[in-house]
């Protein structure tokens, strides 16, 4: 078998056209442009593509795009105080702390200080817990973007079994919390896992988001299994000639493509709907906090 592949790029332009559709009726017939914000301390290179791409996406739905670098040794209290004066702000409606952060800036204070129905990246407590009671807060990107190309793909999920590889706050648990809901029966795997050639032998449905890269291989594949492949790792390409790299992912892709039916690239999978979905989450949170419902804006 050969899979098809998802092509996240061609779908993350689908959501983005009808982010842009939103974008241009809330201004048009409730005067709101939405606005976000991205705050980026120190330089690391491998985020600037990212960077690059959200902000020029951003600007192309026709929102306000507020971006702030700070400097590497910018203090937490710092900071703490440019995210109090984005939730005071009623022109930026979603806010996005890029992480990793400096050692000298404690990640968790910075999440729990953003304002949750300002959270377009889902990570505040309230966003999580909200997700894991089954309510509706802001939903972490990278997740909601794998679900939409699973279900897009695949249409009503219920009753597959579906694996998760990793289990961070991140991706991992809010990808098995919205499996869940789906109405998969769903396994999150981790490094401490015993069997986990077996654990993903036995899914229907494999999302692997473990940071290592071509960790999983085409044998431990189930024939005609749907994979998302969360990872997105750089690692030297002697063959492009020296010094040269190039992006894999998690998932050996080129066995793993002989076996299973339905595969994601990288790139151009998961990481394009990731961006697609931080601008539909701040779509989202503009109408929440202007009272407005989002399918009839
Ligand atoms: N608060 C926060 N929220 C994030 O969502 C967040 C973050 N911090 N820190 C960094 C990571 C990384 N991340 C990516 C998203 C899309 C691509 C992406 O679109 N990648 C392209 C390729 C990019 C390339 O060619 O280098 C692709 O996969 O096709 C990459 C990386 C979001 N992150």
């Amino acid at each position: 078998m050969t899979a098809s592949i998802i092509d996240g790029k061609a779908f993350a332009e689908k959501v983005r056209a009808g982010v842009a559709a939103d974008v241009s009726a809330l201004k048009a017939k409730h005067g709101v442009t939405p606005g976000l914000a991205v705050v980026i301390v120190g330089e690391d290179p491998a985020s600037q593509v990212y960077v690059k791409n959200k902000v020029k996406q951003t600007a192309d739905t026709g929102m306000n795009s507020f971006h702030f670098e700070l400097p590497a040794d910018t203090s937490e209290a710092d900071l703490l105080a440019r995210v109090e004066a984005l939730n005071a702000d009623p022109a930026v409606n979603g806010i996005l702390v890029q992480l990793p952060l400096p050692k000298q800036i404690d990640e968790a204070k910075v999440i729990a200080a953003i304002d949750p129905a300002k959270d377009v990246d889902g990570f505040h407590v309230v966003n999580s817990g909200l997700l894991a009671t089954g309510g509706r807060g802001l939903v972490p990107c990278t997740p909601l973007g794998c679900l939409l190309m699973l279900q897009d793909a695949l249409g009503d999920l219920s009753g597959l079994k579906a694996v998760v590889v990793g289990r961070s706050n991140i991706v991992g648990k809010p990808m098995a919390q919205l499996l869940l809901d789906a109405n998969c029966t769903v396994t999150i795997a981790h490094s401490r896992t015993k069997d986990l050639p077996g654990e993903v032998k036995a899914a229907d449905i494999v999302v692997a988001a473990v940071g290592r890269p071509e960790m999983i291989k085409g044998d431990w594949i189930k024939p005609g299994a749907t994979v998302i492949d969360v990872g997105i790792n750089r690692i030297a390409a002697p063959e492009k000639g020296e010094g040269k790299t190039r992006l894999v992912g998690d998932v050996a892709y080129d066995e793993a493509a002989t076996v299973a039916g339905r595969i994601t690239p990288v790139p151009g999978g998961v990481g394009p709907m990731t961006i697609a979905c931080l601008l539909r989450n701040t779509v989202t949170a503009t109408c929440r906090q202007h009272r407005l419902d989002p399918k009839a804006i």
